[in-house]
């Protein structure tokens, strides 16, 4: 149902040593929501990723999917759930086409494994998804494109395209505009505006215009800790957002 609770952290922790990368970090992400997460370089947003896909294991605390414990499960078991998770540097096999790309990532969802052809259905299965997950990105007439061929924007498009295969009913995101240029950042805003109808997405991201644009919830880490959860205007008006991100900028233009 909209707007439940369906991924949720308590107390999260990621020490490194001395380095708290995370400490007792406690969220919730609702259901068809955009949950974006912002903060300084080394706030910890990457981390917080990781642990949600379950690529990183926590130093202390829990994640709840749909009220189950889920942390220190084996990363395909996140896939399996529906958490699927995009990487700030490109994912993608440049060497072979769009549609394969995507049946890869199908694949994992489908099968737990690499064996692609293990069974004609499952093959089809995984092409059909990775058709689907093309056309929901705008990729549809690129399908058989080498992916090396397209621009640097549809590359982006199709690490999308490379999560949604996975048939997820959440979507973890780092970046997805890094390094775009504004039209074709606005044509990544208008396709979240767009999966954020039927998916839970938790978008990580430098762009500010773009996060205030498409948040319904906003939470801001800084150092590791979490500062505030609320909405856009809630957290613009935060004076310890203001402080967190102003100190940084003065700090710069001191040095
Ligand atoms: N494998 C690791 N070993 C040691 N320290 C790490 C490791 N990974 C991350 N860190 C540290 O944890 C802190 C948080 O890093 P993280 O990458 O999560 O920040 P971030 O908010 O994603 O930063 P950015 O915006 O620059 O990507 C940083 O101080 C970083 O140096």
């Amino acid at each position: 149902m909209a707007n439940d609770i369906i991924l949720e952290t308590e107390s999260l922790s990621k020490h490194w040593g001395g380095i708290k990368a995370l400490d007792n970090i406690s969220l919730q992400f609702r259901d068809r929501e955009l949950h974006g997460v912002v903060g300084p370089n080394g706030a910890g947003k990457s981390t917080l990723l990781n642990m949600l896909c379950g690529t990183l294991n926590p130093t202390s605390g829990c994640i709840f999917h749909k009220g189950e414990r889920i942390d220190g499960m084996k990363p395909w078991k996140f896939v399996r759930r529906g958490i699927g998770r995009s990487f700030q540097k490109t994912n993608i096999y440049a060497e072979v086409t769009c549609l394969e790309n995507c049946a890869v990532a199908a694949q994992r969802r489908f099968t737990g494994s690499f064996n692609l052809f293990a069974s004609r259905h499952a093959n089809k299965l995984v092409r059909e998804a990775a058709e689907k997950a093309l056309c929901q990105v705008g990729l549809d007439r690129r399908i058989h494109t080498i992916a090396a061929e397209i621009s640097y924007g549809e590359q982006r498009q199709l690490e999308l395209a490379m999560v949604l295969a996975t048939d997820p009913c959440i979507l973890l995101l780092d970046e997805p505009m890094a390094g775009m240029g504004h039209e074709e950042s606005l044509r990544i805003i208008e396709l979240l505006n767009e999966l954020k109808k039927t998916y839970s997405i938790v978008l990580v991201e430098h762009d500010m215009d773009a996060i205030f644009e498409l948040s319904d919830q906003l939470t801001v880490l800084d150092n590791g800790t979490h500062l505030i959860t609320g909405t856009v205007d809630q957290v613009r008006n935060e004076p310890q957002v203001k402080e967190a991100y102003l100190g940084k900028e003065e700090e710069e233009e001191a040095a």
